[in-house]
């Protein structure tokens, strides 16, 4: 049996997505009066209006119940991540699927790392890639990347996860799944200032590209392998956010290109920024465009400014 930790979007899909042909899922949500609307209504209002809750989902607010599932795919925001897992009991021994994406501000570990660090032995695995909730939840084809360090213990996961049509790779490249789900979320916060200030798409063409070397130059350092990059945990998970309005860090990005304040909600790109600026500098490697969103998200430096800094920058080998 599979349970899902955290009922937002993202998590109601997945849960949505693995119950429909009839198997038993369990979806859990903190808050009581949420569960019970959900389970009144078959249907998550809050986060994911308009799609049915299938009948063999169930919902519930006892994570005693959630913990019975041998296989746990946690979908919380990351910087929420490591707090959940402070109470470390119901996850002991269990095989935790990371579905969240970012870096988390007070360690700079991504999901998979937090949950090793807090869950020692459970078995920790990342799962990433090109997939807007309502998308998955609508049923539509998806292809995503599952990672684990252990590839028989991956393997499985990936046969119980995958259905007719979410698509499971696996890799073991655990480090490199979950850096390219993380900074993509920077990269479509960059995408989207590029259009929102009116710069034009040959702008934003231009910062997806040095954005994904910027990736490339970061996910090496921390270990990552440069072919994970350039699957569907990178550059397939980049593409998609750099280039729809169904991205939330795509729509902030807009709306700080356009001098607008930045929306609330589930924006993981903004503490992504931060705490991958501060890691970058850290270890002394170039992060022009990471640092330029950090700066501006921060009220540090003005649009007209930053695109001057970047535009005035040596002019070196691609
Ligand atoms: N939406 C998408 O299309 C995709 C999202 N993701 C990733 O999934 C993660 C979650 O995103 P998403 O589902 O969209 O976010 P949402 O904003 O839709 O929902 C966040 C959920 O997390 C819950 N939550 C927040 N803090 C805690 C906490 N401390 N303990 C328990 N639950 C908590 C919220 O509960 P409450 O309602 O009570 O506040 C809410 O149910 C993010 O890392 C995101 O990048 C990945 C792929 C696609
Ligand atoms: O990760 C996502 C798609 O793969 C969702 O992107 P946003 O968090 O920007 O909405």
């Amino acid at each position: 049996m599979i349970s899902v930790i955290g009922a937002g979007a993202f998590g109601t899909a997945l849960a949505v997505a693995l119950s429909r042909d009839g198997d038993p899922v369990t979806l859990w949500a903190r808050d009581p009066d949420d569960v019970a609307l959900m389970q009144d209504k078959r249907e998550n209002g809050k986060r994911l209006a308009g799609v049915s809750l299938p009948a063999s989902l169930h919902v519930t607010a006892q994570i005693e119940e959630a913990a019975q599932a041998q296989t746990m795919l946690i979908a919380v925001p990351m910087q929420a991540l490591g707090d959940l897992l402070d109470t470390p009991a119901p996850f002991m021994g269990r095989t935790l699927v990371a579905c969240s994406k970012g870096v988390d501000l007070r360690t700079g570990l991504g999901p998979a790392d937090v949950i090793a660090r807090k869950v020692p032995d459970a078995l920790a695995a990342v799962l990433t890639g090109p997939s807007f909730a309502i998308d998955i939840a609508s049923g539509l084809p998806t292809a995503l990347t599952l990672a684990c360090g252990d590839e028989p213990a991956g393997t499985e996961i990936q046969h119980d996860i995958a259905t007719p049509n979410l698509r499971l790779y696996l890799s073991t490249d655990v480090a490199g799944a979950q850096l390219g789900g993380a900074l993509k979320n920077v990269m479509a916060l960059a995408a989207g200032i590029a259009i929102g200030a009116g710069l034009g798409e040959s702008a934003r063409a231009s910062a997806i590209t040095r954005g994904f070397a910027e990736m490339k130059r970061f996910a090496d350092i921390r270990g990552a392998r440069p072919e994970t990059l350039n699957g569907l945990s990178g550059l397939g998970d980049l593409i998609l956010t750099c280039t729809s309005e169904k991205s939330r860090n795509y729509r902030a990005g807009l709306a700080l290109g356009r001098g607008e304040p930045v929306p609330g909600g589930t924006v993981e790109g903004v503490a992504t920024a931060h705490a991958v600026t501060r890691l970058a500098a850290e270890a002394g490697i170039e992060m022009p465009l990471t640092a330029m969103v950090d700066a501006l998200l921060n009220g540090e430096t003005t649009l007209p400014r930053a695109v001057e800094g970047l535009l005035a920058r040596p002019l070196i080998k691609e």
